[in-house]
């Protein structure tokens, strides 16, 4: 399972932990509808809090679903809980994911997220994009006025092994501070490599300016990246098949293709949880 950079001690994770599980729970209890039929389901250590919720469900009612993965982490969470797995590929033509649940590394007020720390971004854009509503779920660790404040090892860039030194350049030259390929540790040598057989840049940048705040997309005239503009940039470097970035407009009508939540349930320190949407 993932570390937490930001945090170490003991007693700040057990409260995180806490957080997290209070915010699935609220999270699944308000989109999820006996009626659902495909549910997506997201990476990283939060995400098992909603599948265990999800589980605790009839099963004469989950049985009626499809759970669809973002991965091998949440295929083996979607089985090992007695939770049947489905994938985009059976669903009926033109149909959406009903809801869909994942985690975050950061979130910004206009919901824009930097999500990959786990390296399972591409497959959580693909099940993001094709759901009728992504409900995002986290803690109050994650939130800040602009993304790569809190979250400061980079922006995941899932790229091209082969056109991995090309795109270091390239993050470089948009304004990348020192990115890096990153790499397995102790528990592998050489390079992460993801669950679509890819690599994974990590890409650090000045914090982003949120929609709301942004005066002009551009760095140059500002200081800093608009989240949107970015994340068009990025993903135009040839080799780069994802970005960590989950931006885009979300408006009231259509919630349908959308990169962003529309709704971020984030676990608070005092047990509470604050909706943002
Ligand atoms: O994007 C992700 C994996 O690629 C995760 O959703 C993100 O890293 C949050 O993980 P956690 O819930 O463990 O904090």
């Amino acid at each position: 399972m993932k570390k937490h950079r930001n945090l170490s001690t003991s007693t700040s994770l057990s409260i995180a932990e806490m957080a997290k599980k209070a915010a699935a729970s609220q999270a699944v209890a308000d989109h999820l509808r006996p009626e659902h039929r495909w549910v997506g389901i997201g990476s990283g250590s939060t995400v098992v809090y909603v599948v265990q919720e999800i589980a605790k469900w009839d099963k004469t009612i989950t049985d009626k679903m499809s759970f669809v993965s973002t991965g091998d982490q949440s295929r083996l969470l979607i089985e090992e809980s007695g939770l049947r797995l489905g994938a985009l590929s059976q669903m009926p033509k033109n149909t959406n994911l009903d809801v869909s649940f994942d985690g975050a590394d950061e979130v910004d007020p206009d919901l824009n997220l930097i999500k990959g720390g786990g390296a399972c971004l591409l497959q959580e854009k693909v099940v993001a994009v094709a759901s009728q509503k992504f409900i995002c779920v986290a803690d109050y660790r994650k939130t800040s006025e602009g993304l790569c404040t809190k979250w400061t090892q980079g922006i995941p860039v899932e790229v091209l092994p082969c056109a991995a030194t090309r795109v270091l350049d390239e993050l470089k030259r948009l304004g990348s501070i020192d990115p890096s390929i990153r790499q397995g540790g102790s528990q592998k040598a050489g390079p992460v490599v993801t669950d679509n057989s890819m690599w994974i840049i990590d890409a650090p940048f000045a914090p982003l300016q949120p929609h709301s705040k942004r005066s002009s997309a551009s760095p140059s005239s500002t200081g800093a990246w608009s989240a949107e503009t970015l994340a068009e940039r990025l993903i135009a470097i040839p080799g780069v098949m994802e970005t960590g970035l989950f931006t885009g407009m979300v408006t009231k009508d259509s919630t349908k293709g959308s990169q962003k939540p529309v709704a971020v349930y984030l676990g608070l320190e005092d047990g509470g949880i604050k909706v943002l949407s």
